[in-house]
Protein backbone atom coordinates (compact mmCIF):
# COMPACT_ATOMS: atom_id res chain seq x y z
CA UNK A 1 0.00 0.00 0.00
CA UNK A 2 2.48 2.72 1.39
CA UNK A 3 4.60 4.34 -1.53
CA UNK A 4 8.12 3.01 -2.13
CA UNK A 5 10.03 6.30 -1.42
CA UNK A 6 12.91 7.31 -4.07
CA UNK A 7 16.21 6.02 -4.28
CA UNK A 8 17.91 7.74 -1.70
CA UNK A 9 15.16 8.19 0.73
CA UNK A 10 14.27 12.00 -0.58
CA UNK A 11 13.33 14.14 -3.31
CA UNK A 12 16.17 16.05 -5.00
CA UNK A 13 17.43 17.18 -8.26
CA UNK A 14 20.70 16.22 -7.63
CA UNK A 15 19.76 12.20 -6.80
CA UNK A 16 23.08 11.05 -9.61
CA UNK A 17 25.50 13.57 -7.67
CA UNK A 18 24.50 12.38 -4.10
CA UNK A 19 24.66 8.95 -5.03
CA UNK A 20 28.38 9.36 -6.87
CA UNK A 21 28.72 10.57 -3.96
CA UNK A 22 27.75 7.76 -1.27
CA UNK A 23 28.98 5.43 -3.44
CA UNK A 24 32.74 6.63 -2.96
CA UNK A 25 32.52 8.06 0.46
CA UNK A 26 29.67 6.55 2.66
CA UNK A 27 32.20 4.40 4.32
CA UNK A 28 35.01 7.06 4.63
CA UNK A 29 36.26 9.25 7.32
CA UNK A 30 36.09 12.87 5.86
CA UNK A 31 32.73 12.67 3.65
CA UNK A 32 31.88 16.33 2.80
CA UNK A 33 28.20 15.66 5.04
CA UNK A 34 27.99 19.66 4.16
CA UNK A 35 27.84 19.00 0.83
CA UNK A 36 25.65 15.83 1.88
CA UNK A 37 23.01 18.38 3.08
CA UNK A 38 23.38 20.31 -0.01
CA UNK A 39 22.60 17.59 -2.29
CA UNK A 40 20.21 16.01 -0.07
CA UNK A 41 17.91 18.97 -0.50
CA UNK A 42 18.36 19.51 3.29
CA UNK A 43 17.43 16.20 4.49
CA UNK A 44 21.29 15.11 5.28
CA UNK A 45 19.66 12.62 8.14
CA UNK A 46 16.90 10.53 6.30
CA UNK A 47 19.40 10.31 3.67
CA UNK A 48 22.33 8.95 5.43
CA UNK A 49 20.14 6.85 7.65
CA UNK A 50 18.30 5.50 4.70
CA UNK A 51 21.82 4.26 2.87
CA UNK A 52 23.38 3.05 5.79
CA UNK A 53 20.00 1.14 6.48
CA UNK A 54 20.63 -0.54 2.69
CA UNK A 55 23.78 -0.70 3.04
CA UNK A 56 23.79 -2.99 6.08
CA UNK A 57 20.26 -4.44 4.53
CA UNK A 58 18.92 -3.63 8.06
CA UNK A 59 15.26 -3.26 5.64
CA UNK A 60 15.12 -6.89 5.50
CA UNK A 61 16.67 -7.97 8.42
CA UNK A 62 14.55 -6.06 10.63
CA UNK A 63 11.49 -6.07 7.98
CA UNK A 64 11.52 -2.48 8.09
CA UNK A 65 9.38 -1.03 4.95
CA UNK A 66 11.10 1.67 3.49
CA UNK A 67 8.41 4.50 3.58
CA UNK A 68 8.07 3.93 7.71
CA UNK A 69 11.67 4.44 7.69
CA UNK A 70 11.71 7.41 5.51
CA UNK A 71 8.44 8.67 7.39
CA UNK A 72 10.39 8.32 11.02
CA UNK A 73 13.85 9.92 10.58
CA UNK A 74 12.01 12.94 8.12
CA UNK A 75 9.34 13.37 11.59
CA UNK A 76 13.17 13.31 13.63
CA UNK A 77 14.47 15.19 10.83
CA UNK A 78 11.69 17.76 11.50
CA UNK A 79 12.40 18.21 15.40
CA UNK A 80 15.98 19.42 14.70
CA UNK A 81 16.46 23.10 14.84
CA UNK A 82 17.41 23.95 11.29
CA UNK A 83 18.61 27.51 12.25
CA UNK A 84 20.88 26.05 15.41
CA UNK A 85 24.32 26.72 13.93
CA UNK A 86 25.70 23.51 15.31
CA UNK A 87 23.32 21.60 17.06
CA UNK A 88 21.35 20.64 13.92
CA UNK A 89 20.42 17.70 11.39
CA UNK A 90 23.50 18.14 9.86
CA UNK A 91 25.67 17.05 12.98
CA UNK A 92 23.39 13.86 13.53
CA UNK A 93 23.79 12.97 10.20
CA UNK A 94 27.96 13.61 10.31
CA UNK A 95 27.89 11.51 14.06
CA UNK A 96 25.40 8.95 12.49
CA UNK A 97 28.03 8.55 9.33
CA UNK A 98 31.00 8.80 11.57
CA UNK A 99 29.91 5.79 14.08
CA UNK A 100 29.12 3.55 10.70
CA UNK A 101 32.57 4.25 9.77
CA UNK A 102 34.23 3.18 13.17
CA UNK A 103 31.76 0.29 12.84
CA UNK A 104 33.68 -0.83 10.22
CA UNK A 105 37.31 -1.20 12.17
CA UNK A 106 38.79 -4.78 11.36
CA UNK A 107 39.06 -5.22 15.06
CA UNK A 108 35.28 -4.59 15.64
CA UNK A 109 33.91 -7.43 13.13
CA UNK A 110 31.53 -9.90 14.12
CA UNK A 111 32.50 -8.06 18.00
CA UNK A 112 28.57 -6.32 17.92
CA UNK A 113 25.26 -7.78 16.64
CA UNK A 114 22.82 -6.91 14.13
CA UNK A 115 20.80 -5.42 17.15
CA UNK A 116 23.48 -3.85 18.52
CA UNK A 117 24.47 -2.07 15.50
CA UNK A 118 21.24 -1.18 14.77
CA UNK A 119 20.90 0.80 18.28
CA UNK A 120 23.92 2.46 17.60
CA UNK A 121 23.11 3.48 14.45
CA UNK A 122 19.88 4.52 15.94
CA UNK A 123 20.89 6.28 18.90
CA UNK A 124 23.43 8.57 16.65
CA UNK A 125 20.72 9.54 14.50
CA UNK A 126 18.56 10.57 17.45
CA UNK A 127 20.91 11.91 20.19
CA UNK A 128 20.35 15.65 19.66
CA UNK A 129 16.97 15.53 17.96
CA UNK A 130 15.20 18.89 19.30
CA UNK A 131 18.09 20.45 20.93
CA UNK A 132 17.45 24.14 22.04
CA UNK A 133 20.92 25.22 21.48
CA UNK A 134 22.02 26.10 25.01
CA UNK A 135 23.78 23.94 27.37
CA UNK A 136 22.24 21.60 30.10
CA UNK A 137 23.68 24.44 32.63
CA UNK A 138 21.57 27.51 30.81
CA UNK A 139 18.80 25.21 31.06
CA UNK A 140 19.25 24.31 34.87
CA UNK A 141 20.18 27.96 35.35
CA UNK A 142 17.40 29.42 34.00
CA UNK A 143 14.92 26.65 35.81
CA UNK A 144 13.63 25.89 32.17
CA UNK A 145 10.84 23.34 32.21
CA UNK A 146 13.48 20.78 30.77
CA UNK A 147 15.44 21.36 34.23
CA UNK A 148 12.17 20.60 36.04
CA UNK A 149 10.91 17.61 34.04
CA UNK A 150 14.47 15.76 34.34
CA UNK A 151 15.29 17.08 38.25
CA UNK A 152 18.97 18.66 36.71
CA UNK A 153 20.08 15.10 35.51
CA UNK A 154 21.09 14.91 31.67
CA UNK A 155 18.43 17.31 30.92
CA UNK A 156 18.85 17.59 27.24
CA UNK A 157 20.26 13.79 26.73
CA UNK A 158 16.79 12.79 28.50
CA UNK A 159 14.76 15.47 26.25
CA UNK A 160 16.61 13.60 23.09
CA UNK A 161 15.72 9.96 23.86
CA UNK A 162 12.15 10.84 24.67
CA UNK A 163 11.28 12.52 22.14
CA UNK A 164 12.92 10.37 19.50
CA UNK A 165 10.70 7.06 21.14
CA UNK A 166 7.27 9.59 21.17
CA UNK A 167 7.90 10.11 17.27
CA UNK A 168 7.46 5.98 16.77
CA UNK A 169 4.19 6.07 18.04
CA UNK A 170 3.23 8.14 15.39
CA UNK A 171 1.19 6.40 12.59
CA UNK A 172 3.29 4.53 10.03
CA UNK A 173 6.79 5.84 11.70
CA UNK A 174 7.02 2.29 13.93
CA UNK A 175 10.04 1.08 12.53
CA UNK A 176 10.56 -1.75 15.51
CA UNK A 177 7.02 -2.98 14.34
CA UNK A 178 8.43 -6.22 13.28
CA UNK A 179 11.31 -6.84 15.98
CA UNK A 180 9.83 -8.76 18.72
CA UNK A 181 9.30 -7.57 22.36
CA UNK A 182 12.58 -8.99 23.90
CA UNK A 183 14.68 -7.09 20.99
CA UNK A 184 12.37 -4.10 21.24
CA UNK A 185 13.17 -3.64 24.90
CA UNK A 186 17.00 -4.59 24.68
CA UNK A 187 17.29 -2.00 21.61
CA UNK A 188 15.25 0.64 24.17
CA UNK A 189 17.99 -0.10 26.51
CA UNK A 190 20.80 0.33 24.65
CA UNK A 191 19.68 3.31 22.92
CA UNK A 192 18.88 5.33 26.27
CA UNK A 193 22.38 4.13 27.45
CA UNK A 194 24.71 5.31 24.78
CA UNK A 195 22.76 8.69 24.17
CA UNK A 196 22.78 9.26 28.22
CA UNK A 197 26.52 8.53 27.65
CA UNK A 198 26.82 12.07 25.25
CA UNK A 199 26.64 14.10 28.34
CA UNK A 200 29.53 15.63 28.61
CA UNK A 201 29.63 15.34 32.25
CA UNK A 202 29.99 11.68 31.91
CA UNK A 203 33.08 11.68 29.63
CA UNK A 204 35.63 11.24 32.51
CA UNK A 205 34.51 8.25 33.97
CA UNK A 206 33.66 6.98 30.61
CA UNK A 207 37.10 7.49 29.64
CA UNK A 208 38.46 5.84 32.76
CA UNK A 209 36.51 2.81 31.64
CA UNK A 210 37.77 3.15 28.57
CA UNK A 211 41.25 3.13 29.88
CA UNK A 212 40.66 0.25 31.83
CA UNK A 213 39.61 -1.93 29.30
CA UNK A 214 42.42 -1.41 27.10
CA UNK A 215 44.88 -2.78 29.63
CA UNK A 216 42.88 -5.40 30.19
CA UNK A 217 42.59 -5.89 26.53
CA UNK A 218 46.57 -5.76 26.43
CA UNK A 219 46.67 -8.42 28.78
CA UNK A 220 44.25 -10.61 27.59
CA UNK A 221 46.12 -11.24 24.07
CA UNK A 222 44.29 -8.10 22.18
CA UNK A 223 41.41 -9.72 20.89
CA UNK A 224 37.91 -8.21 21.02
CA UNK A 225 36.23 -11.20 20.63
CA UNK A 226 35.96 -12.29 24.68
CA UNK A 227 33.64 -9.50 25.50
CA UNK A 228 30.98 -11.65 26.80
CA UNK A 229 28.87 -9.17 29.67
CA UNK A 230 26.36 -6.36 28.34
CA UNK A 231 28.24 -3.81 30.57
CA UNK A 232 31.54 -4.00 28.72
CA UNK A 233 30.23 -4.23 25.31
CA UNK A 234 27.50 -1.02 26.63
CA UNK A 235 30.80 0.48 27.11
CA UNK A 236 32.99 0.24 24.20
CA UNK A 237 29.19 1.12 22.39
CA UNK A 238 29.06 4.51 24.62
CA UNK A 239 32.56 5.33 23.84
CA UNK A 240 32.04 4.86 20.18
CA UNK A 241 29.17 7.34 20.27
CA UNK A 242 31.07 9.61 22.02
CA UNK A 243 34.14 9.48 19.74
CA UNK A 244 31.87 10.28 17.08
CA UNK A 245 29.90 13.27 18.95
CA UNK A 246 33.86 14.16 19.63
CA UNK A 247 34.73 14.03 16.11
CA UNK A 248 35.06 17.28 14.38
CA UNK A 249 38.77 17.79 15.24
CA UNK A 250 39.72 13.91 13.81
CA UNK A 251 38.38 15.43 10.26
CA UNK A 252 39.81 16.80 7.50
CA UNK A 253 40.46 20.84 8.41
CA UNK A 254 38.18 22.25 5.75
CA UNK A 255 35.35 20.28 8.06
CA UNK A 256 36.94 20.13 10.82
CA UNK A 257 36.96 24.58 10.91
CA UNK A 258 33.17 24.81 9.55
CA UNK A 259 32.27 22.81 12.63
CA UNK A 260 34.20 25.43 15.32
CA UNK A 261 32.54 28.18 13.64
CA UNK A 262 29.21 27.18 13.85
CA UNK A 263 29.78 25.55 17.45
CA UNK A 264 31.31 29.31 18.76
CA UNK A 265 28.12 30.82 16.83
CA UNK A 266 25.96 28.73 18.91
CA UNK A 267 28.03 29.85 22.08
CA UNK A 268 27.95 32.87 21.36
CA UNK A 269 24.25 33.03 20.93
CA UNK A 270 24.24 31.34 24.34
CA UNK A 271 26.63 33.98 25.95
CA UNK A 272 24.49 37.11 24.68
CA UNK A 273 21.59 35.91 26.54
CA UNK A 274 23.29 34.78 29.75
CA UNK A 275 24.85 38.49 29.50
CA UNK A 276 21.01 39.80 28.96
CA UNK A 277 19.67 37.95 31.81
CA UNK A 278 22.60 38.71 34.11
CA UNK A 279 23.62 34.98 34.33
CA UNK A 280 27.29 34.36 34.47
CA UNK A 281 28.61 33.89 30.72
CA UNK A 282 29.76 30.35 30.37
CA UNK A 283 33.10 29.44 29.51
CA UNK A 284 33.93 29.66 25.78
CA UNK A 285 30.48 31.86 25.28
CA UNK A 286 31.59 35.37 25.51
CA UNK A 287 31.87 36.76 21.75
CA UNK A 288 34.14 39.69 22.78
CA UNK A 289 36.60 37.93 24.86
CA UNK A 290 36.80 34.42 23.63
CA UNK A 291 39.77 32.85 21.97
CA UNK A 292 38.34 30.44 19.44
CA UNK A 293 41.77 29.05 18.57
CA UNK A 294 42.86 28.49 22.17
CA UNK A 295 39.64 26.96 22.81
CA UNK A 296 40.03 24.33 19.92
CA UNK A 297 43.59 23.69 21.63
CA UNK A 298 42.42 23.17 25.06
CA UNK A 299 39.16 21.06 23.94
CA UNK A 300 41.70 18.78 22.09
CA UNK A 301 44.25 18.69 25.03
CA UNK A 302 42.34 18.18 27.48
CA UNK A 303 38.98 16.13 26.02
CA UNK A 304 39.28 14.82 22.70
CA UNK A 305 42.79 13.54 22.35
CA UNK A 306 42.77 11.67 25.75
CA UNK A 307 39.88 9.73 24.92
CA UNK A 308 40.93 9.33 20.71
CA UNK A 309 43.76 8.19 21.99
CA UNK A 310 42.05 5.63 24.00
CA UNK A 311 39.90 4.43 21.22
CA UNK A 312 42.74 4.27 18.75
CA UNK A 313 44.20 1.80 20.94
CA UNK A 314 41.30 -0.29 21.31
CA UNK A 315 40.89 -0.85 17.68
CA UNK A 316 44.71 -0.75 17.27
CA UNK A 317 45.87 -0.10 14.14
CA UNK A 318 42.22 1.00 12.10
CA UNK A 319 42.08 4.61 14.06
CA UNK A 320 45.60 5.68 13.44
CA UNK A 321 44.87 7.92 10.40
CA UNK A 322 42.01 9.76 12.39
CA UNK A 323 44.37 10.14 15.31
CA UNK A 324 47.30 11.74 13.21
CA UNK A 325 44.86 14.14 11.30
CA UNK A 326 43.44 15.32 14.97
CA UNK A 327 47.33 15.52 16.24
CA UNK A 328 48.12 17.92 13.11
CA UNK A 329 44.52 19.76 13.25
CA UNK A 330 46.00 20.64 16.92
CA UNK A 331 48.82 22.10 15.66
CA UNK A 332 47.10 23.79 13.15
CA UNK A 333 44.94 25.35 15.98
CA UNK A 334 48.12 26.09 18.04
CA UNK A 335 50.24 27.79 15.33
CA UNK A 336 46.92 30.17 14.46
CA UNK A 337 46.89 31.28 18.45
CA UNK A 338 50.17 31.75 18.21
CA UNK A 339 49.88 34.36 15.29
CA UNK A 340 47.38 36.01 16.40
CA UNK A 341 48.65 36.39 19.98
CA UNK A 342 51.56 37.71 18.30
CA UNK A 343 49.82 40.30 15.78
CA UNK A 344 47.92 41.23 18.86
CA UNK A 345 50.89 41.95 21.16
CA UNK A 346 52.17 44.12 17.96
CA UNK A 347 48.51 45.73 17.75
CA UNK A 348 49.18 46.73 21.52
CA UNK A 349 53.10 47.84 21.00
CA UNK A 350 52.22 50.56 17.89
C1 LIG B 1 34.17 21.84 16.94
O1 LIG B 1 34.48 22.23 18.25
C2 LIG B 1 33.65 21.81 19.27
C3 LIG B 1 32.61 20.91 19.11
C4 LIG B 1 31.82 20.54 20.20
C5 LIG B 1 32.07 21.07 21.45
C6 LIG B 1 31.27 20.66 22.63
N1 LIG B 1 31.62 21.14 23.79
N2 LIG B 1 30.96 20.76 24.91
C7 LIG B 1 31.65 21.06 26.19
C8 LIG B 1 33.08 20.52 26.15
C9 LIG B 1 33.85 20.91 27.41
N3 LIG B 1 33.75 22.32 27.65
C10 LIG B 1 34.77 22.94 28.36
N4 LIG B 1 34.40 23.63 29.44
C11 LIG B 1 35.38 24.21 30.18
N5 LIG B 1 34.99 24.88 31.28
N6 LIG B 1 36.70 24.18 29.88
C12 LIG B 1 37.05 23.51 28.76
S1 LIG B 1 38.62 23.32 28.12
C13 LIG B 1 38.07 22.43 26.77
C14 LIG B 1 36.73 22.27 26.80
C15 LIG B 1 36.13 22.88 27.95
C16 LIG B 1 32.39 22.86 27.74
C17 LIG B 1 31.63 22.55 26.45
C18 LIG B 1 29.73 20.15 24.89
O2 LIG B 1 29.18 19.78 25.91
C19 LIG B 1 29.08 20.01 23.55
C20 LIG B 1 27.97 18.95 23.55
C21 LIG B 1 28.45 17.55 23.48
C22 LIG B 1 29.67 17.26 23.01
C23 LIG B 1 30.71 18.26 22.71
C24 LIG B 1 30.16 19.66 22.51
C25 LIG B 1 33.13 21.99 21.64
C26 LIG B 1 33.91 22.35 20.53
O3 LIG B 1 34.96 23.23 20.61
C27 LIG B 1 35.22 23.87 21.84
MG1 LIG C 1 24.22 16.16 22.85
Amino acid sequence: LAPIPPRLGVETPHADELSVLFNESLDKWGIDIFRVDQLSNQHPLVTVVFSIFEKRDFLSKFRIHPSTLVNYFTGIEEHYKKDNPYHNAVHAADVTQSTHVLLNAASLVNVFSDLEILASIFACAIHDVNHPGVTNQFLINTENELAIMYNDMSVLENHHCAVAFKLLQEPNCNILKHLDDSQRKQLRKMVIDMVLATDMSKHMSLLADLKTMVETKKVAGGCLLKLDNYSEKMQIMQNMVHCADLSNPAKPLPLSTQWVTRVMEEFFNQGDREKALGLPVSPMCCRETANIEKSQVSFIDFIVHPLWEAWTELVHPDAEHILSTLEQNRDHYSELSATREAEEQQQQQQ
